[in-house]
């Protein structure tokens, strides 16, 4: 290993924006408004102290657990993330590979560049499928089908995001969003930048359903018999909801502070939403999630396992 590799998640982060055009690093790293949630999802996992008993045998560690019964060899699953080609030509079929080599689960994201056949093609594994809902549904209820014919095992509906986050980043670069080959011949995937502003914006207005609410988990579930996992809650209340709407997992997640700026961060909700849950369905966490202490402390406190983005 040379002196200037990477020993930890942070130093990625900065490679990546010494090589990434300014646009696409900034949507990458970047959240909304103030970003005041963006710093505070890894404060407050800093705040958090170990309290370690000494003198416990540790010389074996086994870190494996199950999802849904899908065994994981550690309980840290890959995020659905957007958009994977912008970072590398290879996209998202990189990142199936290196999931599967890691013997975990890979959320693959309803905006992905490479397409779902060419992921599931790509290597053997177990993959989650996330979803959007577009105003189109037929256009949700397609792709949600395919995913399952192609092998993904459960669908991970996200809740935050009926309208995109003010990204005032993506606002001042004039963000341009990537061809999606998911959905040739299904819409427009032409993208032109715009004369002011994020065309990715413009996009998620057109096209998401803004509508989305809780009667849509049973619309979901009357297109696909794959569980359902409800990716976005940060209340009890919302968790009670989830369980009530027959969910079969929860993921605590305020998308990476992308979304609503002022939301909690995550590890402070973890409790709350464990609580209000019971262990009747697992609870997973993502947001700030940079170093194997901060997994340690999402386990402690409840969680199932967590997502990196
Ligand atoms: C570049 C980027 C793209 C994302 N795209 C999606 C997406 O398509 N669908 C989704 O549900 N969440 C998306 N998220 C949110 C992540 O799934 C996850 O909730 C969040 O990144 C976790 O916080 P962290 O970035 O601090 O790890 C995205 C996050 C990032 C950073
Ligand atoms: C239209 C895709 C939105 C992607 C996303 O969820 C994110 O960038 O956070």
């Amino acid at each position: 290993m040379g002196s200037d590799d990477p020993v930890n998640v942070n130093q990625f982060q900065q490679l990546a924006k010494q090589l990434l055009p300014k646009m696409y690093y900034d949507f990458f790293a970047g959240g909304a408004e103030d970003e005041h949630t963006l710093k505070d999802n890894i404060k407050a996992f800093s705040r958090i102290m170990i309290l370690p008993r000494v003198l416990v045998d540790v010389s074996r560690i086994d870190m494996s657990t199950t999802i849904l019964g899908f065994e994981t060899s550690s309980p840290i699953m890959v995020a659905p993330t957007s958009y994977h080609q912008l970072a590398h030509p290879q996209g998202e079929v990189a990142t199936a590979r290196a999931a599967s080599a890691c013997n975990t689960i890979m959320v693959m994201s309803y905006s992905s560049t490479r397409t779902i056949e060419e992921v599931a093609s790509s290597c053997d594994g177990v993959r989650f499928f996330q979803v959007y809902v577009y105003k189109r549904r037929d256009i949700t209820a397609h792709l949600v089908q395919r995913a399952e014919r192609n092998g993904f095992k459960a669908i991970v509906l996200t809740a935050d995001t009926p309208r995109l986050g003010r990204r005032e980043a993506d606002i001042r670069n004039r963000m341009i969003r990537p061809h999606l080959k998911n959905f040739e011949g299904l819409i427009s995937t032409k993208a032109d930048s715009l004369a002011r502003g994020s065309n990715l914006q413009a996009f998620v207005a057109d096209t998401f359903d803004a509508s989305l609410s809780w009667k849509d988990i049973e619309w979901l579930r009357s297109i696909t018999k794959l569980p359902i996992l409800i990716k976005g809650v940060l209340t009890g209340e919302d968790a009670m909801r989830s369980l009530e709407a027959g969910v079969d997992g929860i993921i605590v997640s305020n998308h990476g502070a992308r979304q609503l700026d002022y939301t909690p961060a995550t590890i402070s909700v973890l409790e709350e939403v464990v609580r209000a849950v019971g262990f009747k369905v697992p609870v997973l966490l993502d947001g700030g999630v940079r170093r194997g202490t901060d997994v340690f402390k999402a386990i402690a406190l409840g969680a199932r396992a967590v997502l990196v983005s």
